[in-house]
C-alpha cells in the first residue's frame, strides 16, 4: 500500500528493487538495461524478466514469455480474482511504444491482459516514448513509480543515466577499451603492444566488439599496429555480427591497411570526438566501442563522451612507454575525472585468465556535498 492514492498489493520498494536487480543482469550498449516483474493479486512474483541487449527480447516480453510458458504448463493456474487483469507488471523503464528490432511492448502487455503497469524511469527518447499514455488509453491502470516511490523511480533512471545522456545528445553510447600494464602503459617505448593482455581478456574484449555497431581507433594505432578491428571468436574466426570499422584523424589510411578489409570501413577525418560521434550516428551507429590509442582515449574522456570503460589490466610493468591516456591538462586532484564500478552483467571486477577486468562508468553528477 502507498500513501500516494495509488494502492498496490505489494511493496514497490522491494519488488521495484528486484526489477532493478534483474535489469542489472543485462549488458550496456545500444539499448538501456531494463527489468520487469509480474506480481499476482496476492502479491506473489509470477515472472522476472530482463533485457539482454540490442536485438533480443525486451524485459516485458521476456517476463511475458515466462508467464505464457508457465500458464501453458499449468504451473500458474488462473482463478477468479487472480487472472492477468488482477496482475501488475513492474518495469524499470516505461514500456516502449514503437517497433524497433522487436515489437512494441505496450501491445504485448495489452495482449497478455495485464491490468496494472507500474514503471520506473520515463522513456524520454522521442521514438519509443508515450507507452504509458497508450496503455492508459487501452483502459489499463498505469502508475508512474515517481508518484508512489520517488526514490525507486530515481534509482531506475540512474541505472541508465549515461544511456539517457547519450540519447539526449543524439550520439551513440560509447564503450572505452583499455588494455594496460600495472603501471598504466598501453605500449612499450618502441611502440610494441601485442600482446599486453592475455587470450582470455582479448576474447572478452572481442565480445564487446561483437555487441558494438562500430569500433573506432585513431590513425596512430592504425599506422602502428595495422589492426583488423574485427570481432573474432575464441578460435580466431570472425563472429557472425561485425561492427563498422572506423578510423579517426586527419592522416590518410594506407590503401592496403587491414582495417579496410571488406569495405565496411569509415574514415572520419576529424580530431573532434563530438563530430566523429555525429558522423557515426548519421550512419545508424547506436553503440560505438572506442579502442584507442592514448590520444583518442584522452580526447573522448576529456569531452566526457565515455559511457562505460572496460579496463583490462595485465600483471606486467614497463616503467616507460605510452601512457594509457594522454595528458588531459588536469593539474589538481580535485579535478580528476571520477568513475564508479559498474556491476551490470558479469560484475565490476573479474579475473580473466592472468588479467583483471574492471567495468566502470562515469559517476552521475550529484549535488555538491558539504566539506568535512
Ligand atoms: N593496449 C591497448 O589497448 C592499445 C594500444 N595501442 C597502442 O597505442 C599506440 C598508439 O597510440 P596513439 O599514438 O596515442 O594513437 P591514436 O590511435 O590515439 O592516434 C593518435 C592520432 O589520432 C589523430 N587524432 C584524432 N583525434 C585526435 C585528437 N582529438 N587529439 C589528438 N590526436 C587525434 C592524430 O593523428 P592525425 O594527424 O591523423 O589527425 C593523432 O596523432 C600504439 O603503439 C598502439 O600499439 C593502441 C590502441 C589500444
Ligand atoms: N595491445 C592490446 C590491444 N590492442 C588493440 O587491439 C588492436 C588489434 O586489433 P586486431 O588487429 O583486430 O586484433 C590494436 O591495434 C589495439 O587497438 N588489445 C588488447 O585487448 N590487448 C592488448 O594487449
Amino acid at each position: 500500500m502507498t500513501g500516494s492514492g495509488h494502492s498496490l498489493n505489494f511493496d514497490l520498494h522491494e519488488i521495484g528493487g528486484r526489477a532493478i536487480a534483474a535489469a542489472r543482469l543485462g549488458v550496456r550498449g545500444a539499448n538501456p538495461i531494463v527489468g520487469a516483474i509480474v506480481v499476482d493479486a496476492a502479491g506473489r512474483i509470477l515472472a522476472v524478466g530482463h533485457h539482454r541487449g540490442a536485438g533480443t527480447a525486451h524485459a516485458e516480453a521476456d517476463a511475458l514469455a515466462q508467464l505464457r510458458a508457465d500458464l501453458d504448463s499449468g504451473r500458474i493456474d488462473i482463478r477468479d480474482g487472480n487472472g492477468p487483469a488482477d496482475w501488475t507488471m513492474v518495469v524499470t523503464l516505461e514500456p516502449c511504444n514503437h517497433t524497433g528490432r522487436t515489437g512494441p511492448c505496450t501491445h504485448a502487455i495489452r495482449d497478455a491482459g495485464i491490468g496494472t503497469i507500474v514503471y520506473g524511469a520515463q522513456d524520454e527518447t522521442g521514438e519509443a516514448a508515450g507507452g504509458a499514455a497508450w496503455l492508459a488509453a487501452q483502459g489499463r491502470r498505469v502508475i508512474a513509480g515517481s508518484d508512489v516511490d520517488p526514490a525507486w523511480a530515481a534509482a531506475a533512471r540512474r541505472a541508465n543515466h549515461r544511456w539517457f545522456a547519450a540519447r539526449a545528445a543524439g550520439r551513440p553510447f560509447t564503450s572505452l577499451h583499455l588494455a594496460q600494464t600495472l603501471d598504466g602503459r598501453i605500449a612499450a617505448p618502441d611502440g610494441t603492444s601485442q600482446w599486453i593482455t592475455g587470450p582470455a581478456s582479448r576474447h572478452h574484449s572481442h565480445g564487446v566488439r561483437a555487441r558494438a555497431d562500430a569500433i573506432l581507433a585513431g590513425t596512430g594505432t592504425i599506422l602502428a599496429d595495422d589492426p583488423r578491428l574485427t570481432a573474432r571468436l575464441a578460435d580466431g574466426t570472425d563472429a557472425h555480427r561485425q561492427p563498422l570499422r572506423v578510423v579517426m584523424g586527419h592522416r590518410d589510411v594506407p590503401a592496403d591497411a587491414a582495417v579496410i578489409g571488406d569495405g565496411r570501413f569509415l574514415h572520419v577525418r576529424t580530431r573532434d570526438p563530438r563530430e566523429a560521434l555525429r558522423e557515426l550516428a548519421s550512419v545508424g551507429v547506436a553503440h560505438a566501442m572506442i579502442e584507442g590509442g592514448a590520444a583518442i582515449a584522452g580526447a573522448f574522456l576529456a569531452a566526457d563522451l565515455i559511457d562505460e570503460i572496460w579496463l583490462y589490466q595485465a600483471p606486467m610493468v614497463l616503467g616507460g612507454g605510452r601512457a594509457v591516456v594522454v595528458d588531459l591538462g588536469i593539474e589538481t586532484l580535485a579535478s580528476a575525472k571520477r568513475f564508479e564500478y559498474d556491476d551490470v552483467g558479469e560484475g565490476a571486477v573479474q579475473r580473466c585468465g592472468d588479467d583483471v577486468v574492471l567495468h566502470l562508468g562515469p559517476a552521475p553528477a550529484e549535488p555538491a556535498q558539504p566539506k568535512n
